[in-house]
């Protein structure tokens, strides 16, 4: 048996605790915030929760069996979720970023077979070992940024074979690697060049065999489709996610993000848990999703990063929609693994207060990943998942903005960072 592990005398414990569902509307500022305070974790689950002073008195006899890590003056919360990543592909997309500062939009370099394409070439043409590589390195930057369960997306394989290599990376990943992955089938991402023309054809390839050899193989939990203007139309975009859904795969989508094209609204017709990017998506489109209850994915720093006006989180969270953020980590468009940067630019860039940032990343997040029994708070039977910051206080780690203030990272118990 291990040794307990005794966090204590944390300047601020922030724990979300409680609740049942994802959080909107004034939940969404309900931390669960004990000052002075204190968990004690056997065997890579957290125990019991509360004040110092009440963790004396129920462990304090016990206090020379476990190991002590004195907290003072420091925040601690639960890991982050990440609920939003493409982490896994090859190469890099560098030429891209100096083009789309000489004005070239997003879409023009992926019409003209860069963007998501040129990933896709270079994802078919590494082997697994450089790809392993790569995304294992990625996971390493996530955890040091206090990350301790990212979902991650195929779709830079557009073709059966790479589609399941990236997802075998993931797997294996999940089972080696001290972040827990949840992975995501998206093998329409985007349709590939040597399908033009033929677009109906890959639909029904992604149908008839991509999403059968996946499932049999049980290697994703969600179905993505990126719906929008040029890529999958909202209809072609309802029957991959229907087809994903009748193999037990659960709808997201990649929704409203250049142009709006009803995906918000397509999110909650087909029950999606989660509508992403949303940065245009209409006044009815936020309505049907707070009415359906579908999560709004929020990635601040994808719309930063291409130079767009961020989502409108403040007036989702108004209307009722509960909010997740992540870090859309991808080679074109947000290649970041910071999600403290992207707590920050939900304050900044979407009006979100330091309080409802936090939830949104953590148990809002794990929510939307469907991991909210075992990860994404600080309660009593849930992995020991947990982060010290360097911090006096949760306002000061959304006002410090750009700065990486982790201190630690606890993964099942376990000091990783
Ligand atoms: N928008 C679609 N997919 C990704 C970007 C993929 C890429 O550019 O490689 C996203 O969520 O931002
Ligand atoms: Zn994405």
């Amino acid at each position: 048996m291990r040794r307990p592990l005794w966090i204590k005398n944390a300047a601020q414990l922030v724990t979300v605790a409680g609740g049942k569902g994802p959080r909107s509307g004034p939940e969404m500022s309900d931390l669960g915030l004990i000052e002075d305070g204190s968990v004690w974790i056997e065997n890579g689950k957290i125990k019991a929760v509360g004040t110092t002073a009440e963790m004396n008195a129920q462990f304090g006899e016990w206090e020379e069996d476990a190991d002590v890590i004195e907290a003072y003056g420091k925040l601690v919360t639960p890991g982050l979720v990440d609920p939003h990543t493409h982490f896994v592909y090859g190469g890099s997309r560098e030429k891209e970023f100096e083009m789309r500062l000489e004005g070239a939009s997003y879409m023009d370099i992926m019409n003209a077979g860069g963007g998501i394409h040129a990933t896709a070439r270079m994802t078919r043409e590494s082997t697994e070992e450089e790809l392993y590589g790569q995304a294992e390195r990625r996971l390493d930057s996530f955890l040091r940024h206090g990350v301790t369960t990212v979902e991650g997306k195929s779709g830079y394989g557009m073709d059966l074979e790479t589609e399941l290599k990236q997802l075998h990376i993931m797997k294996q990943l999940n089972e080696r690697h001290p972040v827990d992955i949840v992975p995501t089938f998206m093998g329409a991402h985007a349709i590939p060049p040597e399908y033009k023309g033929r677009e109906e054809e890959f639909v029904s390839l992604i149908i008839d065999e991509m999403i059968p050899a996946v499932t049999s193989e049980k290697l994703a939990v969600f179905n993505d489709v990126f719906c929008e203007i040029g890529v999958y139309t909202p209809e072609q975009s309802r029957r991959i996610l229907e087809a994903g859904r009748r193999h037990g795969l659960i709808p997201k989508i990649h929704a409203d993000e250049i142009e709006p094209y009803g995906g918000a609204e397509l999110a909650a017709e087909v029950g999606a848990i989660s509508a992403e990017h949303l940065l245009k998506a209409s006044d009815e489109g936020i309505r049907k999703m707070a009415e359906a209850g579908v999560i709004a994915c929020l990635l601040p720093a994808t719309a930063l990063y291409l130079r767009e006006k961020a989502a409108r989180g403040r007036e989702m969270i108004d209307a009722g929609v509960p909010v997740t953020i992540s870090t859309d980590c991808n080679p074109g468009s947000s290649p970041t693994t910071s999600m403290p940067l992207v707590m920050n630019l939900a304050c900044i860039s979407m009006r979100m207060s330091p309080a409802e940032a936090l939830v949104a990343a953590t148990i809002n997040a794990a929510h939307a990943i469907g991991v909210q029994d075992k990860a994404g708070s600080i309660e009593p039977g849930k992995q020991a998942d947990l982060v010290l910051w360097n911090v006096k206080n949760y306002q000061e780690l959304q006002y410090l903005f750009g700065v990486n203030h982790v201190g630690a990272v606890w993964k099942k118990g376990e000091k990783v960072i």
